[in-house]
């Protein structure tokens, strides 16, 4: 026997003996995303195939089930969906799905977990609340769990719950091991280990319908302990609007859409924006915003949001650069900044970083090369201490006091930093020069 449901735009077929359901969209007029719950950021982190895309493919899953009326199963497909993401069946790019419990509404962004592309889990947990930090039962701590954990730490993830996957293949020792393994390891990296709330289970037995005490009410333990260990942020409402660029899209005939996660402030349609980064600056006005395929009346802190920006072409824009509310704020060329270099044990090259050396800086969504200059040449922050030194980056970004970056050489994080302090004192063509002739034959920016 099978029942429809209709929630918006979406028709549910649910087999009443299972109560699964099958969900697929309509095309009726738009729905309004309803702010009737508080929304809340959060993803998956963790090392390379522990199964982060099949949890928040199981999530969907069970929130579907659990509360039908409000939400849609996606299946890993849809989650990885690139082709050469299918093919090698790993997580390339950060991709965002939604679900509700009762109380929230969430936006969860899983994170790839493979070294190559620590890249896109930068910039995806750049946006989170709280993280769910998936660790296979069978694996243990792994290098990129340990990696996420740090990076997690430095970039400002107050909050992780921990999902220990994979239960189904190993006994209860050794969940009990790891466990105790990660709250170690939680506690080495600043978080509250022994209070940290850590739910043992199998995404994959919610998948497939098997051994619902570590499949469907493991996943239910788990968002209750998210909903309950990970606090609403304070949202800034009052600033003007600051949104980093995640991805563009071109709509031919109607204008560019930019995909991103509010950082503060309010728009509405009709708003003059900027959009700065990467030494460009543009002038655009929002002509449509979208959540999830609803349309928001307005843009609010944490939504993750489709704008609509007439005057700009997808061509001029990337990843990295921010729309912001015109005259808001001045892109930085030299930045001041209390830097911590990561030791061998914590994923870093146990090296301190080179004076006049160039090097990868990721924040928020951007990443960009800079130069690194300690204030006095003899200085040298070694792995495992913090201390303070400059950052010239090669064109003007969207960067400011109190912001958290990672410094990154090839495919290693060697170093995180907070921005301390902002210069204003250099031109975009003394840089230019400074970086176009021998950087390391010059005297100091
Ligand atoms: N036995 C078992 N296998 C699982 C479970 N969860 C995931 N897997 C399998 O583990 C493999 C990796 O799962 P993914 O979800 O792709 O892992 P991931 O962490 O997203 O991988 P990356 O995004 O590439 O880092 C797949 O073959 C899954 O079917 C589980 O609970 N039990
Ligand atoms: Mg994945």
């Amino acid at each position: 026997m099978y029942g429809l449901r209709q929630t918006g735009r979406t028709i549910h077929l649910i087999n009443l003996t299972t109560q699964r359901s099958l969900s697929f969209s309509c095309s009726l007029n738009k729905e309004t995303f309803v702010r009737d719950k508080p929304h809340v950021n959060i993803g998956t982190v963790g090392h390379v195939d522990h199964g982060k895309t099949t949890l928040t493919a199981a999530i969907t899953k069970a929130m579907a089930e659990a509360y039908p009326e409000i939400n849609s199963f996606k299946d890993y497909k849809a989650i990885d969906n690139a082709p050469e993401e299918q093919k090698r069946g790993i997580t390339i790019n950060a991709s965002h799905v939604e679900y509700s419990t009762l109380n929230r509404h969430y936006s969860h962004v899983d994170c790839p977990g493979h070294a190559d592309y620590i890249k896109n889990m930068i910039s995806g947990t750049s946006t989170m609340d709280g993280g769910i930090l998936v660790i296979s039962a069978a694996d243990g701590v792994m290098p990129q769990t340990r990696e996420h954990i740090v990076l997690a730490k430095q970039i400002g993830v107050k909050h992780l719950v921990v999902f220990i996957n994979k239960c189904d293949t190993v006994d209860e020792e050794m969940i009990e091991l790891v466990e105790m393994e990660i709250r170690e390891e939680l506690t080495a990296c600043g978080f509250d280990g022994d209070n940290a709330s850590v739910i043992p289970g199998s995404a994959l037995c919610e998948i497939e319908n098997k051994q619902p005490e570590i499949g469907r009410e493991a996943i239910l333990k788990l968002m209750e302990a998210v909903d309950s260990d990970i606090p609403v942020p304070e949202r800034n409402l009052d600033e003007p609007l600051l949104m980093p660029i995640e991805n563009l899209y071109k709509i031919p005939g109607r204008g560019t859409v930019i995909t991103g996660n509010v950082e503060r402030g309010v728009a509405n349609k009709g708003d003059k924006v900027e959009i700065l980064g990467y030494g460009k600056h543009f002038k655009g006005t929002i002509n449509g915003m979208e959540t999830y395929l609803k349309t928001l009346d307005r843009l609010e802190p944490g939504d993750n949001a489709g704008v609509l920006v007439k005057g700009v072409n997808r061509e001029q824009l990337r990843r990295g650069m921010a729309i912001v509310s015109p005259g808001s704020v001045k892109p930085a060329l030299k930045v001041e900044a209390n830097i911590y270099i990561l030791t061998d044990e914590e994923g870093g090259t146990g090296k301190p970083l080179k004076h006049m050396g160039q090097n990868m800086i990721f924040c928020r969504t951007f990443d960009c090369m800079a130069a690194t200059i300690y204030k006095d040449e003899k200085d040298r922050i070694l792995p495992g201490e913090n201390g303070l030194m400059n950052f010239v980056f090669r064109v003007p970004m969207v960067i400011e006091e109190g912001d958290r970056f990672t410094v990154r050489a090839g495919k290693t994080t060697v170093g995180t930093g907070i921005v301390t302090k902002v210069y204003d004192e250099l031109t975009e063509d003394q840089v230019a020069e400074w970086f176009d002739t021998k950087a390391s034959l010059k005297k100091p920016l």
